[in-house]
């Protein structure tokens, strides 16, 4: 993604030190600090605590803590050992456990003086690969919005599009998935505007997505995660579009607490409701989204603060409810296939059907591309 001209990535290998660095999104808006991963550790610390986060950016840092690990200890149980510690980061984006699954295939068989290196080169493919992925998917996603902006009849029109959570450069290695739309559709001078979801409790929407938006100079309004029926009920949305953290071999969608909401107010309203999801956030091996798909729970606190900075620029927390209020955090929800319009991908738009699934799937398969298990 280039803004002001230069390129913007998450996520960047460091060849010299073989380190990597990543930018620390637990303090944006306020501040792009970059930090850096020398450790299996500390990459598995920066998924936890969500200095990273997003399907794809998770599978790329976990991929570089794979290589942490085995340039410290290449033996087969320090590599399982390594694998078990950062899938257990985060139960629900599949990138994580695909992203270790290629590391562990582009290891497996080679002398343990070899390892490190290739899970070094696994993780550079990774990342290289989610960057064309993601503008293809902007691509094909960026058809669909000519075609919906076309059906308003004036080309001077603007499209409103909604978005929840941050699907955006910050969650993968560039480009975003439901974001990159947004940006090819505003560089070739499509009148675009973003209703921009908060998507409490963490901000998503508000802290990171706003961030990039405002970057990249793409108008947009935030918005409480409330106001999304309203909007759509009102005819202010032309189309809404999200990205998801695991997609299931019959088309239900994990994705952030909020956007089934969101897909039953776009399906009432006659809104089409896309996902934009890289084949790598296809889990073939599940069918059933509200059964198979592990959503994680996160802490409560999460929901009675509300995270801040103070007069000196400090980060704080501030209590919004009264002490020893109980609170629930579930972190996704399950969006059935039928109520997505259709999944955008790299391959192109696909309905969230188990037939459409099993005909990629196949023609995948036949083309032994790397991204399926
Ligand atoms: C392109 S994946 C983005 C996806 O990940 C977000 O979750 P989190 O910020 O908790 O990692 C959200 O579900 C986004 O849609």
């Amino acid at each position: 993604m280039n803004i002001h001209g230069k390129p913007h990535r998450s996520i960047e290998a460091e060849h010299a030190t073989r380190t990597a660095r990543i930018i620390d999104q637990t303090l944006l808006p306020h501040l792009v600090e970059w930090r850096e991963l020398q450790t299996m550790e500390d990459a598995a610390e920066a998924i936890r605590v969500m200095r990273v986060r997003g399907a794809p950016l998770i599978g790329a840092t976990a991929a570089f803590g794979l290589y942490f690990a085995l340039r410290d200890d290449a033996t087969d149980g320090a590599l399982q050992k390594a694998y078990d510690v950062l899938h257990a980061t985060r139960p629900t984006a599949i990138n994580l456990r695909w992203a270790l699954d290629r590391v562990k295939r582009a290891v497996a068989g080679r002398n343990v003086g070899e390892r490190a290196e290739a899970a070094w080169q696994e993780a550079l493919a990774i990342c290289e690969a989610d960057v064309v992925t993601n503008h293809a998917i902007g691509r094909h996603g960026l058809e669909l919005f000519r075609a919906i902006h076309e059906k308003k009849g004036d080309a001077a029109a603007t499209l409103n599009v909604m978005t929840h959570c941050n699907a955006g450069w910050l969650a993968t290695v560039d480009w975003g998935t439901a974001i990159s739309p947004i940006y090819q559709a505003h560089d070739a001078g499509m009148k675009v505007h973003v209703w921009v979801s908060e998507t409490r409790p963490r901000g998503q929407g508000a802290s990171l997505t706003a961030f990039e938006l405002k970057e990249h100079g793409v108008p947009h309004t935030l918005i409480v995660d409330n106001n999304a029926g309203h909007l759509l009920q009102r005819g202010l949305v032309d189309v809404v579009i999200v990205g998801t953290d695991r997609v299931t071999a019959h088309g239900d969608v994990a994705n952030k607490i909020g956007t089934y909401l969101k897909a039953l107010a776009a399906r009432a309203h006659g809104v089409p409701f896309y996902v934009a999801t890289p084949v790598s956030t296809i889990d073939w091996t599940i069918t059933d989204g509200i059964r198979d798909i592990p959503i994680e729970q996160r802490s409560a606190r999460e929901v009675t603060h509300m995270p801040g900075v103070n007069a000196a620029g400090g980060r704080e927390e501030v209590l919004i409810t009264p002490e020893g209020t109980q609170a629930r955090n579930d972190g996704f929800d399950v969006t059935p296939g039928e109520l997505v319009t259709a999944l955008v991908t790299e391959h192109g738009v696909f309905p969230a059907t188990a037939r459409a699934l099993q005909e990629l799937q196949a023609a995948l398969q036949a083309s032994s591309a790397p991204d399926i298990f």
